[in-house]
């Protein structure tokens, strides 16, 4: 069996500022979307068949040809995005093939940098019977809640709380009988429409690397990731052998179909 990612790009990056839409914003040379592609296919484990990416309406063409060489030989299928980030997804999932699916993951283009095992972690758990799964970290500040005048009404338990991250992942079945109930302006994530169903959703570990590009700082966190990775990655070159040497994952250019 095989998975399938739906990745919503749609979204202006209000929080972001600046004219491009978050997802076609570069960091190191390349869209926050051909990163959050890369880091995909560099999940093997994941044996991704198919990506639908829901994208600003108007840019279908353009994001097509960008992304076809980073899939490799999955399907690459692009479609307009929505005015919410439900819609976005909606549209994505509407459509993904339904045969030899048996998971679907939902992953933010704005998480961008999100680790392979991170993902690997995600399907393999649905893939073990799982119906719902998310990736968390710990919160490290303290959370509280506040009533309508701002004043403090609570402060939860920290050790129960987390940070919920993507990719999310689900059984088909479950993640399609979910948008089929609908969104309202409350859902903020696949797994809470779950939830509403009465859907167990798993957790399990993410990473501080996935952290999701939001406001202005990020990009400089972004960055910074960037170089780390490229200096381990030089690293752990120079401890190899000359013929021990891996091409770069993802980058069989030419192979992707659009459409
Ligand atoms: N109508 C929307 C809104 C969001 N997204 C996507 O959902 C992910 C998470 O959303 P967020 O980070 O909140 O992105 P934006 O909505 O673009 O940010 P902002 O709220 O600051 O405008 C992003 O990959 C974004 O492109 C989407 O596909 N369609
Ligand atoms: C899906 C998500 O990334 C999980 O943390 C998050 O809920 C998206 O939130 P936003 O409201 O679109 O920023």
């Amino acid at each position: 069996m095989s998975s399938a990612v739906v990745i919503p790009a749609a979204g202006l990056g209000l929080r972001l500022g600046g004219e491009t839409p978050k997802a076609f914003r570069e960091v190191g040379g390349d869209s926050l979307l051909v990163h959050a592609v890369r880091g995909l296919r560099a999940a093997s484990a994941a044996d991704l068949v198919c990506f639908v990416v829901a994208v600003p309406p108007g840019s279908e063409e353009t994001v097509g040809k960008e992304l076809a060489p980073y899939v490799g030989a999955a399907r690459l299928l692009v479609v307009a995005g929505g005015a919410e980030r439900p819609a976005s997804v909606r549209a994505a999932l509407d459509v993904v093939p339904v045969d030899g699916i048996d998971c679907i993951l939902v992953h933010d283009a704005a998480r961008a940098f999100v680790p392979a095992e991170v993902i690997e972690r995600v399907v393999a758990t649905v893939r073990a019977g799982a119906d719902a799964v998310v990736p968390v970290v710990p919160v490290t500040d303290t959370i509280k809640v506040i009533g309508p005048g701002g004043a403090v009404v609570d402060t939860p338990d920290r050790s129960t709380l987390v940070a919920v991250q993507t990719p999310q992942g689900f059984a088909p079945e479950v993640l399609r009988r979910a948008h089929a109930a609908g969104a309202d302006a409350a859902v903020t994530d696949d797994a809470m429409m779950c939830e509403r169903l009465g859907v167990v959703v798993q957790t399990v570990e993410g990473s501080q690397d996935a952290f999701k590009v939001t406001r202005p700082q990020d990009l400089l966190l972004a960055e910074a990731l960037l170089a780390r990775r490229s200096k381990e990655q030089l690293s752990a070159r120079s401890d190899k052998q000359p013929g021990e040497l891996d091409g770069r994952p993802g980058e069989s250019r030419g192979e992707g179909q659009v459409g």
